[in-house]
């Protein structure tokens, strides 16, 4: 039978990036998403922001919902600090089988904790498998109607702490309009909304910050 697109896109990175390099990566998956086929990565725009925010939490546990194929798992590993624990939570195995491939691609294996499962079943279990761990900051890109059902899952297993950061994708385009009530109207967080584009394309997207105040 024939590849999936995720298969695809690992096939541009083994093709066009340089092994233990997670820039080429980055650039090859962009490159092959922006000109051949399109693919929901958070990309490059997005993904710029996502490192800023990233450079200012300087997060020593970190926690993404939604691998995908591992692009936004690039991007965060390659900038955590030395010893950081890197937890990533992908549902679909294929895709999961993808992520993994993509991730060592990048020589970044070593850095990211992939487990399979859906975040809502794993995220009770994160304290279980990773000691006593709070997460100082969360990448939210999984399935939108998620986003709100699995912070409230967070702040119920101690996994936040005062100023821990969460990032939300998408909160424009597919859209996560109950996540952003929740936390905009919501006293115990600080947010910030960071306007964009939807990966590879000019329709408007964004990215949700949001400071955990305790
Ligand atoms: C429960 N649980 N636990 C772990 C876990 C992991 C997954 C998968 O990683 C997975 C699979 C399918 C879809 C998503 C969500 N992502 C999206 O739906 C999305 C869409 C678009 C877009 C935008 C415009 C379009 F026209 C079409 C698609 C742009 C984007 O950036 C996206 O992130 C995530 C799912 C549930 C999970
Ligand atoms: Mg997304």
């Amino acid at each position: 039978t024939g590849s999936t697109r995720a298969e695809r896109l690992l096939k541009a990175v083994q093709k066009n990036a340089r092994r233990g390099d997670p820039q080429s990566v980055i650039s090859a998956i962009d490159h092959y998403c922006r000109h051949s086929e399109w693919a929901m990565n958070v990309g490059d725009e997005k993904g710029s922001i996502l490192d800023s925010v990233l450079s200012e939490v300087s997060p020593s546990c970190a926690l993404e919902l939604g691998t995908y194929c591992g692009y936004s798992t690039v991007r965060i590993a390659r900038l955590l600090p030395p010893g950081a624990t890197f937890v990533t939570v992908e549902f679909n195995p294929k895709y999961a089988k993808v992520a993994r491939q993509v991730i060592e691609f990048a020589g970044l294996q070593d850095k990211v904790k992939l487990i399979e499962g859906a975040s809502g079943d794993l995220i009770p279990k994160m304290k279980e498998l990773f000691g006593n761990v709070t997460f100082d900051f969360v990448f939210l890109d999984h399935w939108k109607d998620r986003y709100v059902l699995d912070t409230k899952l967070l702040e119920d297993c101690g996994l936040l702490r005062k100023g821990s950061v969460l990032l939300a994708d998408n909160v424009i385009c597919p859209g996560t309009p109950e996540y952003l009530a929740y936390v905009r109207n919501n006293p115990r967080y600080k947010s910030t909304y960071y306007k964009s584009h939807l990966e590879y394309t000019k329709v408007e997207d964004g990215l949700e910050k949001s400071v955990f105040m305790g």
